[in-house]
């Protein structure tokens, strides 16, 4: 595949990597290639197959309504840009575009999530109180997390809770700990994931576009994530 990385930071870098070891050929935009999303003209988007993003909340939402009104396939990393989602899934219906996003595109975390729905189901009626703690790096610049926000909807969903409180911490370069307490007078359940590398957001937003590639559509990375 002739695939496109937005954003050459701490994951877009990375992205690059594992797509090049993938056998993909690569190009990548950084901000200043890309400011306001002015390279992704219809004839630049139309030579490639897809379009991965990592960039920021602010930058996403300009690069999604260049590449998608063109038709293109896009997965998107970047997280902080949710109110948005409903302009985008229109967007790609009118357009047949494809696109997959994804708070965490770590398999650890999908299981998590899976394990967190169970856990809702099987708790609800035992007076257990839950919250969510999320731990990521210094810069980044949405809070809470996109995947403590996933984790939060997942319990809500599945225990019919109105509100699940989320704490977050930034501490140095760290990649994101997420942790799910269920806390009842007696006792407490514990759900801990921990990245101690971001190579694994990386391999799972590659196997996404190569997954996106067939199709068309809108597609959040929980529910066809068990597919790649
Ligand atoms: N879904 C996941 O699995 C997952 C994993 C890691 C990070 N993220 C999200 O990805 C985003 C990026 O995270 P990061 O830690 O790599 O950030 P980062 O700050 O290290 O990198 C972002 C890069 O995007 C560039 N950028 C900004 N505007 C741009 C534009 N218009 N065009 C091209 N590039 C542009 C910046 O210059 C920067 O190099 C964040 O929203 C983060 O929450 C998601
Ligand atoms: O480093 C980040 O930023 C991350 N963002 C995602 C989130 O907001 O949940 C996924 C984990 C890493």
């Amino acid at each position: 595949m002739r695939v496109l990385v937005l954003g050459q930071g701490k994951t877009g870098k990375l992205v690059a990597e594992v797509a090049a070891e993938r056998g993909h050929s690569v190009h990548v935009l950084d901000a200043k290639e890309n400011a306001n999303a002015s390279a992704l003209t219809p004839p630049f988007v139309a030579g490639f197959d897809v379009v991965i993003d990592f960039t920021s909340p602010e930058a996403v939402v300009q690069n999604m309504k260049a590449v998608l009104a063109t038709g293109a396939k896009m997965v998107v990393g970047t997280t902080g840009w949710y109110d948005r989602l409903q302009n985008a899934r229109e967007l790609v219906e009118r357009k047949q575009a494809g696109l997959l996003y994804g708070t965490n595109f770590s398999i650890g975390v999908q299981v998590m999530l899976q394990l967190a729905s169970k856990m809702g189901e099987l708790l609800k009626s035992a007076g257990y109180k839950f919250s969510i703690e999320e731990t990521h790096h210094v810069t980044k610049l949405d809070s809470p997390s996109g995947t403590a926000i996933s984790l939060s909807e997942v319990v809500k969903r599945s225990t019919g809770i109105g509100e699940v409180p989320i704490t977050a911490h930034r501490v140095g370069d760290a990649a994101g700990t997420h942790v799910l307490e269920a806390k009842s007078d007696a006792d407490k359940l514990v759900l801990t994931h921990e990245s101690y590398s971001r190579r694994s957001f990386a391999e799972g937003a590659v196997r996404a576009a190569e997954w996106l590639s067939t199709r068309t559509g809108c597609y959040d990375f929980q529910d066809v994530y068990s597919q790649m």
